[in-house]
């Protein structure tokens, strides 16, 4: 039996100038129907490397899916060909979010003619219909005076705007499964806190199941119900976000939280890490972590359970029951 959504054992890699470079070893990651998870990594960490994987959309021919299953509703994504996940998965079931909203809207075209050729493709409607169902779209994500926005270009449009129509436009076609990859990378934070709200309040009306890709783990542990965190393309350490946050066991987790700021007028933080030689047969994080010992170079740790069965870390020198 599978989860609802679900990757095992999957590694991809880029074949640059110089070799082939390993970006992802994922054991398994699941995520059930109607939940939220979020997965988070520092800039590099294979995020957006996973989310193209899922929808298929790994640049050719320089990403390589050497192994792995991405089971979603009972298929198994990666046997799909590229002509299933465009006519039957894509911006159908499953539906994406990117960073830069000004990248996916098209600066010469009106919102409304954005809006409304996606609902004529996907649901043929046409006319005032298609106009009716743009309007309810732009109130669903709560933009006020939808009418008006619809007559508006994509830089009359604020940050924050721009994304509301983004999401919009990616839950048109009724998808079920919805990836956001750090949404709200490149607002204000106060404008942030209105997009995460946003994205909560849909995925609890609209029952749909989410992946939220984030940067910083404080914008995951509100509303995800389980938290993974990816360093180098592996997971280190996943389980409820509760626990991950306030009981952090890897110390990368660790390192992350105790970066975030305590107020609002504090900036980011970090612990000042003396970086070691790496250690190429073990563990990913040895040459930042401030407590690693011989043994940590010596093999790769596992994702193993914590005292909670659910809460799991790749660490040797996690306590374990
Ligand atoms: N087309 C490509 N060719 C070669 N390497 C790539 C390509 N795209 C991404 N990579 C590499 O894959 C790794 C993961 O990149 P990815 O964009 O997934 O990181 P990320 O976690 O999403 O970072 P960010 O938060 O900055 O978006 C990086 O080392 C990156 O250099």
């Amino acid at each position: 039996m599978t989860a609802y959504f679900e990757i095992r054992n999957l590694a991809v890699s880029f074949r640059t100038f110089e070799g082939i470079h390993p970006v992802l070893k994922i054991e398994h990651l699941a995520i059930e129907r109607g939940e939220t998870y979020g997965l988070v990594g520092e800039s590099g960490a294979g995020k957006t490397v996973l989310a193209l994987t899922i929808l298929g959309l790994l640049p050719k021919p320089a990403g390589i899916i050497h192994s792995g299953e991405i089971w979603f509703d009972g298929d198994d994504l990666l046997k799909k060909s590229e002509q299933e996940l465009a006519s039957a998965y894509r911006g159908k079931r499953l539906a994406m979010i990117f960073q830069d909203p000004m990248s996916t809207l098209n600066p010469v075209f009106t919102i409304g003619q954005q809006i409304e050729r996606v609902i004529e493709q996907h649901q043929g409607l046409k006319g005032a219909a298609r106009t009716r169902r743009a309007v309810e779209l732009l109130d669903m994500v709560k933009l006020p005076d939808a009418k008006n926005v619809l007559r508006k270009y994509p830089h009359e449009l604020s940050g924050g705007q721009r994304q509301r129509v983004i999401i919009a436009i990616a839950l048109s076609c009724g998808a079920e499964f919805l990836i956001a990859d750090e949404p709200t990378r490149n607002l204000d934070v106060t404008i942030q806190a209105g997009i995460l709200k946003l994205i909560d309040e849909l995925q609890k009306s609209l029952r749909i199941s989410v992946l939220f890709i984030a940067n910083n783990v404080s914008l995951v542990n509100v509303f995800c119900k389980n938290v993974g965190i990816l360093y180098r393309g592996k997971l280190v350490e996943e389980g409820p976000s509760a626990l991950v946050t306030r009981q952090p066991q890897h110390p990368y987790t660790q390192t992350l939280i105790s970066a975030i700021p305590r107020d609002k007028s504090e900036k980011l933080r970090f612990a000042n890490i003396k970086i070691k030689p790496e250690a190429p047969q073990g563990c990913p994080f040895y040459s930042r972590c401030p407590i690693g010992v011989e043994q940590c170079m010596q093999g790769e740790p596992m994702l193993e359970p914590v005292e909670d069965q659910q809460h799991r870390a790749a660490c040797f020198l996690v306590k374990r029951d």
